[in-house]
């Protein structure tokens, strides 16, 4: 079925805003500061995960005043779907990890099977260590085993989130802030 873009218009002006930009770029800042202290020293790679881990990798490098190498990935297992299937990797790490520390940047961290299989595939790859950082972890008992971030930015209530790189069908990652879609 195809999704129109008055049907887009309709979905944004019905979502509720739960985290509004100023509170989000706060969030931001201090997820930098505490990858920094953490990271400083470990001249790590850095990946964002996409396409979802595109607004928050962009935003948190430019806290991360240190010197690092960045890299993108490509993993999916949602599509235009509101909840998730088998992991599609469309782009695998390039990069040789042997021996490297890994910082994986995504949105979100929600059932966590995206980020398990990201993390045990750069370990796979003779990572040294891997860290996860994530805008957002959402809240509920649902998560994969080993699923797990070293640096939020907010936690957010269990419903379907779009914004800040987060899409519903397609639409709106480019949304300011982080909405929830009006009964979802
Ligand atoms: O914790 P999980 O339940 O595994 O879900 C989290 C993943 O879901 C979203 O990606 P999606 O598959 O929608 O692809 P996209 O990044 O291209 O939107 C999001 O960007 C995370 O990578
Ligand atoms: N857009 C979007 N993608 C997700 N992937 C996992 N959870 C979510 C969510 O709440 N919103």
């Amino acid at each position: 079925m195809t999704f129109s873009i008055d049907e887009a218009r309709q979905v944004m002006a019905e979502a509720d805003l739960l985290h509004g930009q100023a509170e989000i770029n706060a969030a931001i800042a201090k997820m930098g500061e505490k990858i920094t202290e953490d990271m400083a020293d470990s001249n790590p790679i850095v990946f964002c995960v996409m396409n979802g881990g595109l607004i928050i990798a962009g935003q948190l490098l430019t806290h991360l005043n240190f010197p690092l190498q960045y890299e993108y990935i490509h993993a999916t297992r949602y599509g235009d779907e509101t909840s998730g299937g088998k992991l599609l990797w469309k782009v695998p790490p390039k990069a040789d990890l042997s021996g490297r520390n890994i910082l994986v940047i995504d949105d979100i961290l929600d059932e966590g099977n995206t980020l398990v299989e990201i993390v045990k595939s750069c370990q796979a790859a003779g990572a040294a260590s891997v860290k996860v950082a994530v805008l957002i972890d959402k809240q509920h008992n649902r998560k994969a085993d080993g699923a797990h971030a070293d640096f939020v930015g907010l936690s957010v209530q269990d419903r379907f989130l779009f914004g800040y790189g987060m899409d519903y069908k397609g639409y709106w990652r480019n949304a300011p802030g982080i909405y929830a879609v009006k009964g979802l």
